[in-house]
Protein backbone atom coordinates (compact mmCIF):
# COMPACT_ATOMS: atom_id res chain seq x y z
CA UNK A 1 0.00 0.00 0.00
CA UNK A 2 1.68 3.27 -1.12
CA UNK A 3 2.13 5.45 2.04
CA UNK A 4 0.73 8.52 2.37
CA UNK A 5 2.02 11.68 1.27
CA UNK A 6 3.28 13.88 4.03
CA UNK A 7 1.35 17.13 4.03
CA UNK A 8 3.43 19.73 2.89
CA UNK A 9 4.23 22.94 4.83
CA UNK A 10 2.17 25.53 6.14
CA UNK A 11 4.47 28.03 4.75
CA UNK A 12 4.72 25.73 1.33
CA UNK A 13 0.59 25.99 0.74
CA UNK A 14 0.73 29.54 1.96
CA UNK A 15 3.09 30.40 -0.95
CA UNK A 16 0.98 28.33 -3.09
CA UNK A 17 -2.08 30.33 -2.84
CA UNK A 18 -0.02 33.47 -2.55
CA UNK A 19 0.92 32.36 -6.45
CA UNK A 20 -2.32 31.06 -7.09
CA UNK A 21 -4.08 34.25 -6.30
CA UNK A 22 -1.28 36.50 -8.56
CA UNK A 23 -1.83 34.35 -11.13
CA UNK A 24 -5.48 34.25 -11.64
CA UNK A 25 -5.51 37.95 -10.60
CA UNK A 26 -3.19 38.49 -13.65
CA UNK A 27 -5.50 36.64 -15.61
CA UNK A 28 -8.19 38.20 -14.24
CA UNK A 29 -6.86 41.62 -14.79
CA UNK A 30 -6.08 40.70 -18.81
CA UNK A 31 -9.94 39.27 -19.06
CA UNK A 32 -11.12 42.90 -17.89
CA UNK A 33 -8.85 44.58 -20.14
CA UNK A 34 -9.95 42.68 -23.05
CA UNK A 35 -13.50 43.28 -22.25
CA UNK A 36 -14.06 39.81 -21.20
CA UNK A 37 -16.24 40.22 -18.61
CA UNK A 38 -18.01 43.41 -19.19
CA UNK A 39 -19.31 43.77 -22.88
CA UNK A 40 -20.20 47.03 -22.77
CA UNK A 41 -16.40 47.94 -21.65
CA UNK A 42 -14.63 50.31 -24.16
CA UNK A 43 -11.07 48.59 -24.58
CA UNK A 44 -8.39 49.62 -27.10
CA UNK A 45 -9.49 47.01 -29.51
CA UNK A 46 -13.13 48.20 -29.42
CA UNK A 47 -11.90 51.65 -29.95
CA UNK A 48 -9.95 50.83 -33.17
CA UNK A 49 -12.69 48.36 -34.34
CA UNK A 50 -15.14 51.58 -34.07
CA UNK A 51 -13.27 53.22 -36.94
CA UNK A 52 -14.69 50.78 -39.28
CA UNK A 53 -13.88 47.60 -41.10
CA UNK A 54 -10.72 46.70 -41.82
CA UNK A 55 -10.81 46.69 -45.70
CA UNK A 56 -8.22 45.37 -47.63
CA UNK A 57 -6.97 49.01 -48.45
CA UNK A 58 -6.87 49.77 -44.81
CA UNK A 59 -4.58 46.99 -44.30
CA UNK A 60 -0.78 48.33 -43.13
CA UNK A 61 -2.50 51.67 -43.16
CA UNK A 62 -3.65 53.83 -39.31
CA UNK A 63 -7.17 53.04 -38.51
CA UNK A 64 -7.39 57.03 -38.49
CA UNK A 65 -6.24 60.01 -40.19
CA UNK A 66 -5.07 57.58 -42.45
CA UNK A 67 -3.47 59.45 -45.52
CA UNK A 68 -0.86 61.65 -44.87
CA UNK A 69 3.04 62.44 -45.72
CA UNK A 70 5.86 62.66 -43.97
CA UNK A 71 7.95 65.63 -43.39
CA UNK A 72 11.07 66.62 -42.06
CA UNK A 73 12.77 70.09 -40.49
CA UNK A 74 13.16 71.34 -37.24
CA UNK A 75 11.64 73.44 -34.46
CA UNK A 76 13.55 76.53 -33.54
CA UNK A 77 13.15 76.76 -29.78
CA UNK A 78 12.83 80.61 -29.10
CA UNK A 79 13.85 80.49 -25.24
CA UNK A 80 10.55 81.75 -24.04
CA UNK A 81 9.06 78.88 -23.62
CA UNK A 82 11.56 77.99 -20.56
CA UNK A 83 9.82 80.03 -18.65
CA UNK A 84 7.01 77.33 -18.75
CA UNK A 85 8.68 74.23 -18.72
CA UNK A 86 12.34 72.90 -18.29
CA UNK A 87 12.20 70.50 -21.18
CA UNK A 88 15.25 70.68 -23.62
CA UNK A 89 13.29 71.65 -26.90
CA UNK A 90 11.88 74.79 -25.10
CA UNK A 91 15.28 75.88 -24.48
CA UNK A 92 16.67 78.25 -27.50
CA UNK A 93 18.24 76.29 -29.96
CA UNK A 94 17.64 73.62 -33.23
CA UNK A 95 16.03 70.55 -32.81
CA UNK A 96 15.23 68.00 -35.18
CA UNK A 97 11.38 67.19 -36.37
CA UNK A 98 9.86 64.50 -38.23
CA UNK A 99 6.56 65.04 -38.58
CA UNK A 100 3.28 63.85 -40.56
CA UNK A 101 1.10 66.08 -42.58
CA UNK A 102 -2.43 64.22 -42.34
CA UNK A 103 -6.33 64.17 -43.06
CA UNK A 104 -8.97 63.24 -40.63
CA UNK A 105 -10.12 60.23 -43.01
CA UNK A 106 -9.87 56.24 -42.35
CA UNK A 107 -9.76 55.45 -46.00
CA UNK A 108 -6.12 56.41 -46.99
CA UNK A 109 -7.07 56.84 -50.64
CA UNK A 110 -9.77 59.18 -49.85
CA UNK A 111 -10.20 62.11 -51.60
CA UNK A 112 -8.83 65.64 -49.86
CA UNK A 113 -11.60 67.75 -50.56
CA UNK A 114 -13.18 64.33 -48.89
CA UNK A 115 -11.75 65.41 -45.34
CA UNK A 116 -12.73 68.40 -43.42
CA UNK A 117 -10.14 67.44 -40.54
CA UNK A 118 -6.61 68.07 -41.33
CA UNK A 119 -3.87 67.14 -39.13
CA UNK A 120 -0.03 67.61 -38.41
CA UNK A 121 2.08 65.29 -36.02
CA UNK A 122 5.06 66.03 -34.46
CA UNK A 123 8.63 64.11 -33.23
CA UNK A 124 10.80 66.45 -31.78
CA UNK A 125 13.91 65.08 -30.29
CA UNK A 126 16.80 66.96 -28.16
CA UNK A 127 20.34 65.80 -27.32
CA UNK A 128 19.71 64.98 -23.95
CA UNK A 129 17.54 61.83 -24.93
CA UNK A 130 13.96 64.06 -24.82
CA UNK A 131 11.72 63.05 -27.18
CA UNK A 132 7.93 64.92 -27.73
CA UNK A 133 5.17 63.75 -29.46
CA UNK A 134 1.97 65.75 -30.72
CA UNK A 135 -1.11 64.81 -32.85
CA UNK A 136 -2.53 67.63 -33.66
CA UNK A 137 -5.51 69.01 -36.12
CA UNK A 138 -7.45 71.96 -36.95
CA UNK A 139 -9.96 72.02 -35.16
CA UNK A 140 -10.35 74.53 -32.37
CA UNK A 141 -11.69 71.80 -30.04
CA UNK A 142 -12.84 68.15 -30.30
CA UNK A 143 -16.55 67.52 -30.96
CA UNK A 144 -17.05 66.03 -27.87
CA UNK A 145 -16.24 66.39 -23.84
CA UNK A 146 -15.14 62.54 -23.55
CA UNK A 147 -13.33 59.53 -24.71
CA UNK A 148 -16.52 57.34 -24.39
CA UNK A 149 -18.36 60.16 -26.00
CA UNK A 150 -16.21 59.91 -28.95
CA UNK A 151 -16.80 56.12 -28.95
CA UNK A 152 -20.53 56.79 -28.74
CA UNK A 153 -20.29 58.98 -32.10
CA UNK A 154 -18.42 56.72 -34.44
CA UNK A 155 -21.17 54.04 -33.26
CA UNK A 156 -23.99 56.40 -33.70
CA UNK A 157 -22.71 57.91 -37.21
CA UNK A 158 -21.72 54.15 -38.26
CA UNK A 159 -24.99 52.87 -37.32
CA UNK A 160 -27.76 52.03 -40.04
CA UNK A 161 -30.40 53.55 -37.38
CA UNK A 162 -31.59 56.76 -38.81
CA UNK A 163 -32.58 58.09 -35.13
CA UNK A 164 -28.90 56.85 -34.31
CA UNK A 165 -27.42 60.35 -34.80
CA UNK A 166 -30.02 62.84 -34.04
CA UNK A 167 -30.31 61.46 -30.26
CA UNK A 168 -26.32 61.28 -29.70
CA UNK A 169 -26.62 64.75 -30.63
CA UNK A 170 -29.32 66.02 -28.28
CA UNK A 171 -27.38 63.39 -25.64
CA UNK A 172 -24.42 66.01 -26.65
CA UNK A 173 -25.19 69.36 -27.02
CA UNK A 174 -21.35 69.68 -27.21
CA UNK A 175 -21.82 68.30 -31.04
CA UNK A 176 -23.47 71.48 -32.01
CA UNK A 177 -20.08 73.01 -31.91
CA UNK A 178 -18.57 71.11 -34.29
CA UNK A 179 -21.01 71.18 -36.58
CA UNK A 180 -21.28 74.57 -36.61
CA UNK A 181 -17.57 75.11 -37.33
CA UNK A 182 -17.91 72.13 -39.76
CA UNK A 183 -20.77 74.27 -41.96
CA UNK A 184 -18.71 77.73 -41.52
CA UNK A 185 -15.06 77.62 -41.09
CA UNK A 186 -13.49 78.47 -44.55
CA UNK A 187 -11.56 75.57 -46.71
CA UNK A 188 -7.99 76.59 -47.87
CA UNK A 189 -6.07 74.66 -50.51
CA UNK A 190 -2.78 74.14 -48.20
CA UNK A 191 -1.62 72.13 -45.25
CA UNK A 192 0.80 75.32 -44.73
CA UNK A 193 -2.37 77.75 -43.75
CA UNK A 194 -3.36 75.59 -41.37
CA UNK A 195 -3.14 76.37 -37.51
CA UNK A 196 -2.91 73.00 -35.60
CA UNK A 197 -3.62 72.95 -32.29
CA UNK A 198 -3.01 70.21 -29.60
CA UNK A 199 -6.65 70.38 -28.35
CA UNK A 200 -5.96 68.52 -25.23
CA UNK A 201 -4.57 70.48 -22.24
CA UNK A 202 -1.23 68.88 -20.17
CA UNK A 203 0.95 69.96 -17.44
CA UNK A 204 4.23 71.80 -17.88
CA UNK A 205 7.03 72.28 -15.19
CA UNK A 206 9.08 74.96 -15.25
CA UNK A 207 12.98 74.65 -13.86
CA UNK A 208 11.59 75.53 -10.49
CA UNK A 209 9.01 72.93 -10.60
CA UNK A 210 6.30 75.61 -10.92
CA UNK A 211 3.16 73.45 -13.19
CA UNK A 212 0.86 75.58 -15.38
CA UNK A 213 -2.11 73.62 -17.26
CA UNK A 214 -1.16 74.60 -21.26
CA UNK A 215 -3.01 73.85 -25.03
CA UNK A 216 -0.41 75.06 -27.82
CA UNK A 217 -1.42 75.58 -31.05
CA UNK A 218 1.77 75.73 -34.54
CA UNK A 219 -0.22 79.14 -36.07
CA UNK A 220 0.58 79.35 -39.86
CA UNK A 221 3.48 82.17 -41.49
CA UNK A 222 1.32 81.39 -44.87
CA UNK A 223 -2.07 83.67 -45.10
CA UNK A 224 -4.65 81.58 -45.46
CA UNK A 225 -6.79 81.90 -48.32
CA UNK A 226 -10.39 81.06 -48.38
CA UNK A 227 -11.12 78.47 -51.34
CA UNK A 228 -15.18 77.26 -51.90
CA UNK A 229 -15.14 73.60 -51.44
CA UNK A 230 -17.00 73.19 -54.55
CA UNK A 231 -13.69 74.39 -56.21
CA UNK A 232 -11.65 71.91 -54.15
CA UNK A 233 -13.61 69.13 -55.48
CA UNK A 234 -12.83 69.66 -58.34
CA UNK A 235 -8.74 69.46 -57.86
CA UNK A 236 -7.05 66.08 -58.00
CA UNK A 237 -7.37 63.70 -55.12
CA UNK A 238 -3.80 64.43 -53.51
CA UNK A 239 -4.07 68.29 -54.45
CA UNK A 240 -2.70 68.89 -50.85
CA UNK A 241 0.35 66.85 -51.61
CA UNK A 242 1.34 68.63 -54.90
CA UNK A 243 0.62 71.99 -53.42
CA UNK A 244 3.09 71.79 -50.24
CA UNK A 245 5.43 69.76 -52.90
CA UNK A 246 5.23 72.95 -55.26
CA UNK A 247 5.22 75.36 -52.02
CA UNK A 248 8.29 74.08 -50.90
CA UNK A 249 10.26 74.22 -54.58
CA UNK A 250 10.66 78.33 -53.26
CA UNK A 251 11.65 77.48 -49.57
CA UNK A 252 10.86 76.35 -46.60
CA UNK A 253 7.28 76.15 -44.88
CA UNK A 254 6.87 78.12 -40.85
CA UNK A 255 4.26 77.62 -38.61
CA UNK A 256 4.61 79.75 -35.05
CA UNK A 257 4.29 77.48 -31.74
CA UNK A 258 2.00 79.39 -29.61
CA UNK A 259 1.66 77.98 -25.73
CA UNK A 260 -1.79 79.45 -23.93
CA UNK A 261 -1.59 79.29 -20.14
CA UNK A 262 -5.14 77.90 -18.36
CA UNK A 263 -6.40 80.48 -15.76
CA UNK A 264 -7.47 78.23 -12.98
CA UNK A 265 -11.15 76.84 -12.98
CA UNK A 266 -10.94 77.18 -17.15
CA UNK A 267 -11.64 73.59 -18.48
CA UNK A 268 -8.75 71.45 -18.71
CA UNK A 269 -10.32 68.25 -18.82
CA UNK A 270 -12.66 68.86 -21.38
CA UNK A 271 -11.11 69.46 -24.66
CA UNK A 272 -14.39 70.34 -26.42
CA UNK A 273 -14.26 73.57 -24.60
CA UNK A 274 -11.82 76.44 -26.01
CA UNK A 275 -10.38 78.64 -23.10
CA UNK A 276 -11.15 82.53 -23.36
CA UNK A 277 -8.96 84.43 -26.04
CA UNK A 278 -7.57 86.25 -23.18
CA UNK A 279 -5.34 83.86 -22.09
CA UNK A 280 -1.26 84.07 -21.10
CA UNK A 281 0.13 82.90 -24.76
CA UNK A 282 3.92 82.37 -24.77
CA UNK A 283 5.62 82.44 -28.18
CA UNK A 284 8.09 79.29 -27.95
CA UNK A 285 9.85 79.11 -31.21
CA UNK A 286 8.99 78.32 -34.86
CA UNK A 287 8.42 75.16 -37.00
CA UNK A 288 10.36 75.24 -39.49
CA UNK A 289 9.18 72.06 -42.88
CA UNK A 290 11.95 71.86 -45.13
CA UNK A 291 10.80 68.93 -46.90
CA UNK A 292 8.64 66.13 -47.48
CA UNK A 293 8.89 62.28 -48.43
CA UNK A 294 5.80 59.92 -49.24
CA UNK A 295 4.46 58.06 -46.36
CA UNK A 296 5.47 54.67 -48.04
CA UNK A 297 8.91 55.49 -47.85
CA UNK A 298 9.10 58.40 -45.48
CA UNK A 299 10.29 58.26 -41.54
CA UNK A 300 7.01 58.90 -40.21
CA UNK A 301 5.73 55.50 -41.25
CA UNK A 302 6.63 53.78 -38.29
CA UNK A 303 6.51 56.33 -35.79
CA UNK A 304 3.11 56.23 -33.25
CA UNK A 305 2.26 59.57 -32.86
CA UNK A 306 1.42 58.78 -29.02
CA UNK A 307 0.27 62.17 -27.12
CA UNK A 308 1.85 60.99 -23.93
CA UNK A 309 5.17 60.29 -25.14
CA UNK A 310 6.17 63.68 -23.15
CA UNK A 311 10.39 65.28 -22.40
CA UNK A 312 10.56 65.50 -18.79
CA UNK A 313 9.14 68.98 -17.87
CA UNK A 314 5.70 67.99 -19.55
CA UNK A 315 3.13 65.76 -18.64
CA UNK A 316 -0.56 64.86 -19.17
CA UNK A 317 -3.16 66.60 -17.24
CA UNK A 318 -6.43 65.69 -15.97
CA UNK A 319 -8.01 65.98 -19.55
CA UNK A 320 -8.68 62.07 -20.35
CA UNK A 321 -8.34 62.17 -24.00
CA UNK A 322 -4.19 61.46 -24.14
CA UNK A 323 -4.10 58.27 -22.48
CA UNK A 324 -7.25 56.67 -24.40
CA UNK A 325 -5.71 57.67 -27.15
CA UNK A 326 -1.88 56.59 -25.97
CA UNK A 327 -3.76 53.22 -25.73
CA UNK A 328 -5.62 53.29 -29.39
CA UNK A 329 -2.51 54.42 -31.19
CA UNK A 330 -0.61 51.61 -29.70
CA UNK A 331 -3.47 49.10 -31.11
CA UNK A 332 -3.99 50.78 -34.52
CA UNK A 333 -0.13 50.36 -34.52
CA UNK A 334 0.80 47.09 -34.16
CA UNK A 335 -2.47 46.26 -36.34
CA UNK A 336 -0.30 48.33 -39.31
CA UNK A 337 2.84 47.16 -38.60
CA UNK A 338 2.03 43.18 -38.87
CA UNK A 339 0.21 44.26 -41.92
CA UNK A 340 3.13 45.88 -42.99
CA UNK A 341 3.16 43.39 -46.20
CA UNK A 342 0.16 45.01 -47.25
CA UNK A 343 1.42 48.75 -47.62
CA UNK A 344 4.09 47.96 -49.90
CA UNK A 345 7.20 50.57 -49.21
CA UNK A 346 8.13 51.74 -52.74
CA UNK A 347 4.36 52.24 -53.88
CA UNK A 348 2.85 55.46 -51.96
CA UNK A 349 -0.81 54.14 -51.82
CA UNK A 350 -1.42 57.19 -49.31
CA UNK A 351 -0.47 59.77 -52.49
CA UNK A 352 -2.71 57.94 -55.35
CA UNK A 353 -4.00 60.86 -57.55
C1 LIG B 1 -10.34 58.96 -27.68
C2 LIG B 1 -10.16 59.75 -28.72
C3 LIG B 1 -9.32 59.37 -29.90
C4 LIG B 1 -9.11 58.15 -30.49
C5 LIG B 1 -9.68 56.81 -30.08
C6 LIG B 1 -8.22 58.36 -31.61
C7 LIG B 1 -7.76 57.36 -32.45
C8 LIG B 1 -6.75 57.49 -33.38
C9 LIG B 1 -6.06 56.41 -34.05
C10 LIG B 1 -6.38 54.93 -33.87
C11 LIG B 1 -5.10 56.94 -34.84
C12 LIG B 1 -4.07 56.19 -35.70
C13 LIG B 1 -2.78 56.02 -34.87
C14 LIG B 1 -1.67 55.23 -35.55
O1 LIG B 1 -1.92 54.22 -36.22
O2 LIG B 1 -0.48 55.61 -35.38
C15 LIG B 1 -5.19 58.37 -34.69
C16 LIG B 1 -4.39 59.27 -35.33
C17 LIG B 1 -4.46 60.63 -35.14
N1 LIG B 1 -5.29 61.31 -34.27
FE1 LIG B 1 -6.55 60.51 -32.97
N2 LIG B 1 -7.90 59.68 -31.68
C18 LIG B 1 -8.55 60.34 -30.67
C19 LIG B 1 -8.50 61.67 -30.37
C20 LIG B 1 -7.78 62.60 -31.07
C21 LIG B 1 -7.71 64.00 -30.75
C22 LIG B 1 -8.35 64.67 -29.53
C23 LIG B 1 -6.94 64.56 -31.71
C24 LIG B 1 -6.57 66.00 -31.84
C25 LIG B 1 -5.66 66.59 -31.19
C26 LIG B 1 -6.48 63.51 -32.62
C27 LIG B 1 -5.64 63.68 -33.70
C28 LIG B 1 -5.04 62.66 -34.41
C29 LIG B 1 -4.02 62.85 -35.42
C30 LIG B 1 -3.46 64.19 -35.92
C31 LIG B 1 -3.66 61.58 -35.86
C32 LIG B 1 -2.58 61.23 -36.90
C33 LIG B 1 -1.35 60.77 -36.13
C34 LIG B 1 -0.25 60.31 -37.08
O3 LIG B 1 0.14 61.12 -37.96
O4 LIG B 1 0.24 59.20 -36.91
N3 LIG B 1 -7.01 62.33 -32.20
N4 LIG B 1 -6.20 58.69 -33.81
Amino acid sequence: MPQPRPSPPRSVIGSLVVIAAVVGGTAAAFGYTAGWFSPDRITPNRMVDAFGPDTDARLGHRRNHAKGLCFTGSFEASGAGAALSRAQMMAQGSYPVVGRLNLGVTDPVATDASARVRGMSLQVRTPDGGEWRSAMIDLPFFPVSTPQAFYGLMQASASKDPGAMPAFAAAHPELGNFGAWAKTAPWTGSFAEERYNSINSFVFTDASGRNSTVRWSMQPEATPMPIPHEELERRDASFLEGEIRQRLASGPVRWRMTVTVANPGDPTADPSKAWPEDRRTVEAGTLVLSAVQAEADGPCREINYDPTVLPDGMRTSDDPFPAARSAAYAKSFDRRTAESGHYPRTAAVGARP
